[in-house]
């Protein structure tokens, strides 16, 4: 089968203080239709960067980023981004943030399917809500509903769940992996939290320190829900963490 996402040999420099500030170094990935990959790795190693070339946001300096075989340039319509900077616009209710971006199609029918989309993120009740009236896991939720809504074949979320206490955290990455299984997207995640990423992918990738390359890879095969006292994702968890040069 062939790839949906392939990053090819990618490379980026900035120029800090007159020189040149090589942020990611000549990364390979191939990710499947379908595959939910998360990617780790240190503080400032560049996975913003790496985040921004994929989804088209940033042209690499050498290499390419193929989405369906097709060289990304710009921003494709098949793919959304979450990031962790809330985009919800504060003067429309939660129903019109969610018709927001949908071009086609009568009032009536977007108004249902954003109905349809608020329930699915259990916020059924809420569709006439300002955003100053919801909590932030409740904006979260729009952001999330917002981007499914477009039905993007591709999700990149950037450390979407930071700015979320724990529990808001476990239940938003319930109700994502809930959303999955109903809906096929590939999704590329990056996070700096392991257990978060071992909760969800299907495979994780760990960077190296700036210019950011990968520096191991991990299938995690266990079927969701996962429990992540499981001792082969802690067994796991330790591996990434030592990779990361954290010890365990
Ligand atoms: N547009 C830019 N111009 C100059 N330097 C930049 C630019 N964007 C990023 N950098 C630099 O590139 C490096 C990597 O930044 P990036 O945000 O990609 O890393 P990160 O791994 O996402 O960081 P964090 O873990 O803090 O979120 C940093 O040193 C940053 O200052």
């Amino acid at each position: 089968m062939a790839a949906k996402i392939v990053i090819d040999a990618i490379a980026k420099s900035f120029r800090k203080d007159g020189m040149p500030l090589p942020v990611v170094g000549g990364l390979s990935l191939a990710v499947q239709d379908g595959e939910f990959i998360a990617i780790v790795g240190p503080s400032g190693c560049g996975k913003s960067t790496l985040m921004r070339m994929i989804s088209g946001f940033e042209q690499p300096d050498t290499g390419a980023v193929r989405i369906d075989g097709q060289v990304l340039t710009r921003p494709g319509p098949q793919g959304i981004v979450i990031s962790q900077h809330g985009s919800v616009f504060p003067w429309l209710t939660v129903q019109e943030n969610l018709m927001f971006g949908l071009n086609d199609g009568e009032r009536a029918h977007k108004a249902r399917l954003a109905d349809h989309y608020a329930e699915m993120v259990g916020l059924k009740g809420f569709e006439n809500a300002y955003p100053r009236e919801l909590s932030g896991g409740m904006l979260k939720r729009v952001e999330i509903a917002r981007a499914l809504m477009v039905k993007p074949e591709i999700l990149y979320m950037d450390e979407p769940f930071s700015a979320l206490d724990a529990l808001m955290n476990l239940r938003i990455r319930q109700e994502l992996l809930r959303i999955l299984q109903e809906e096929r997207h590939t999704v590329i995640l990056i996070t700096h939290d392991v257990e978060e990423a071992l909760s969800l992918a299907d495979r994780i990738v760990v960077l190296t320190p700036r210019p950011a390359t990968i520096k191991a890879s991990f299938t995690v095969a266990q079927p969701h829900p996962r429990k992540l006292s499981d001792p082969a994702l802690q067994a796991m968890k330790d591996a990434i963490l030592a990779e990361l040069g954290v010890m365990a």
